[in-house]
């Protein structure tokens, strides 16, 4: 078997050709949805993610204001910012890059980003209402995964979905999105006895580990579909992803590449939660 490839780059192109419609006509009813990202420190990855999501927001028509401080903000210098812009109005979604310097409890920095304005969908406001099911902000790379298997129809109502991996993220939320579509859902992570005996059946497999290439063919079901959720930089420089691709084209149904795959669709959902957010939409109470 050869596996399709699920390109998410040019899935989040697609579906920021629609969103750009849709903001073109809020845009025409005087509102112009805004995201407020702040990045604190310089790591050069989130410098570059932070890129990538105001470039993607301004296709769009959403306008974006960055704001940068040093790596030696106190979390009380951050709590006051974000108090600030929870308060502005013309902010209708707030983004705080992780990760933040260790002198910064990044849970109770998420937990003052209002919820109505969380398009991260980190708050757990946020989290408890994508448990319940109800309408909300669902964190942007779970979410991502999930339009990457609905835009090609694959079923996930009684198939056996397990995740690699157990981050607040990823892990954990993009098993609740696959409960809610009635998977049968599987959580293994570092201290999984025997990875293989539950990676073998699979019919979704989601690695999210952070090691290269560590899910080789012989973790993989016959047919399964193969979501690469790693985003790992090697010594020469070359970005992959936590499985085998090679190996895993030969076996599974369907693959997500690394590049290109799972990381522009986080940001493509991300957009939709700003609009969501300036709509008034998500009913996450105050
Ligand atoms: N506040 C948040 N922080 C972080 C999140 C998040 O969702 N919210 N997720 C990750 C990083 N991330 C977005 O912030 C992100 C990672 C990767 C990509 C992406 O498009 N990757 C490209 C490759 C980019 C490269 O060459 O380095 C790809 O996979 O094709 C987008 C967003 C942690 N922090």
């Amino acid at each position: 078997m050869t596996a399709e490839i699920i390109n998410g780059k040019d899935l989040a192109q697609e579906l920021r050709i629609e969103m750009k419609e849709e903001v073109s006509e809020l845009i025409q009813n005087g509102l112009t949805p805004h995201l407020t990202v702040v990045l604190v420190g310089d790591n050069p990855a989130s410098r570059s993610y932070v890129k990538g999501k105001e470039k993607a927001a301004s296709e769009v028509g959403i306008t974006s204001s960055l704001v940068e401080l040093p790596d030696s903000t106190t979390e009380e210098e951050l709590f006051q910012l974000i108090q600030k812009l929870n308060e502005d109005p013309g902010v209708h979604g707030i983004l705080v890059q992780l990760p933040l310097p260790k002198q910064i409890r990044e849970q109770e920095v998420i937990e003052t980003i209002a919820p109505s304005k969380d398009v991260d969908g980190f708050h757990p406001i946020s989290i408890g209402r994508m448990m319940t099911g109800e309408d909300t902000f669902l964190p942007c790379t779970p979410y991502g995964i999930i339009t990457m298997l609905k835009s090609r129809d694959i079923e996930i109502e009684g198939k056996h979905a397990v995740i690699i991996g157990r981050s607040n993220i990823v892990g954990k939320p993009v098993g609740q999105l696959l409960l809610n579509e009635n998977a049968t859902v599987t959580y293994c992570h570092s201290r999984t006895d025997d990875l293989k005996a539950y990676t073998q059946k699979a019919d979704i497999l989601i690695a999210a580990i952070g090691r290269a290439n560590a899910i080789t063919s012989d973790y993989i079901k016959e047919g399964a579909v193969v979501i690469d959720v790693g985003i790992n930089r090697l010594d020469n420089g070359k970005l992959t992803g936590d499985v085998d691709f090679d190996g895993a084209i030969e076996k599974a149904s369907y693959v997500t590449p690394v590049p290109k795959g799972v990381g522009p669709m986080t940001i493509a959902m991300l957009l939709k939660n700003t609009i969501k957010a300036a709509k008034g939409l998500a009913s996450v109470g105050k």
